[in-house]
């Protein structure tokens, strides 16, 4: 089945359940726990980014993740080769390559793969002969799933910071620049997937984006969590997401 007739799946990132966490130094709030909240609610996966500085996720986490998690884990991960141990050890179902710098805040932006090519095919072939499915976190721009393509990824996911902070015109133009990629991405076989900085009032555009078929979702719903609680906040982003599918 193509990509663009299934559902949208929804990827929750319970990464900011462990920066709570970690604030106190305890065990609570537990991702794993959140996890099983958000698959009650309607995720179809977990993503959770492991950084090199453990700030949230730890490796405790991914290992409790997968032995209990009963939804597909996306792990997010830097190219280096801590990180390529670590996953080639644990098997997710999905690994995303993504973009760190240790001083930075969030991710903020999407990875170079045009421009380090020959870096990151040793990370693509080893993830991908271990059965994991590969995924670039990359700007929406044609010179990236040009590299996407080069270096054989099954899977790309948009960055969509820009477009979260933008509005007006600039937003719509952005808007269409996604669509554009998306378009792009699947018509040379590589199914696009996006996230970042998405909330209840900026994803119906980015959702109704026919080719599409994951959305991963993480810091808005664990804000919106301390209101309504995490599953009526999975629910409620589920709800939306299936609306702008029509
Ligand atoms: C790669 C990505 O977009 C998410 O993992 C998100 O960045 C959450 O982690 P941080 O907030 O630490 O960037
Ligand atoms: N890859 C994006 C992601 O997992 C979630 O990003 P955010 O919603 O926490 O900004």
């Amino acid at each position: 089945m193509s990509a663009a007739k299934g559902r949208l799946r929804l990827g929750v990132n319970i990464d900011h359940v462990a920066t709570i966490r970690n604030a106190r130094g305890g065990d609570h709030p537990d991702p794993v726990r959140a996890a099983f909240a958000a698959a009650k609610a309607g995720a179809n996966g977990i993503t959770a980014h492991l950084r090199e500085d453990r700030r949230h996720i730890r490796d405790a986490d991914i290992a409790q993740l997968m032995e209990r998690l009963t939804i597909p884990l996306n792990l997010e991960m830097a190219a280096t080769d801590e990180m390529l141990e670590i996953a080639l050890r644990h098997r997710p179902h999905a690994a995303c390559i993504v973009p760190e710098r240790r001083e930075e805040r969030t991710t903020e932006g999407g990875l170079d793969a045009a421009g380090q090519d020959n870096h990151l095919l040793p990370f693509v072939a080893r993830l991908g002969a271990a059965n994991i499915r590969v995924s670039l976190f990359i700007e929406p721009d044609p010179r990236q799933i040009e590299a996407a393509v080069r270096l054989k990824v099954p899977v790309v996911e948009f960055h969509t910071g820009r477009y979260a902070h933008l509005d007006g015109e600039a937003r719509t133009a952005e808007l269409r620049r996604l669509a554009d990629c998306a378009a792009l991405a699947a018509k040379n076989g590589i199914e696009p997937h996006a996230g970042h900085g998405l909330t209840f009032d900026n994803v119906v555009p980015v959702a109704a984006i026919p080719q599409l078929a994951e959305l991963n979702i993480g810091h808005f719903l664990v804000g919106e969590a301390i209101f309504d609680g995490l599953e009526s906040s999975v629910a409620h982003m589920r709800a939306l997401m299936d609306e702008a599918r029509g």
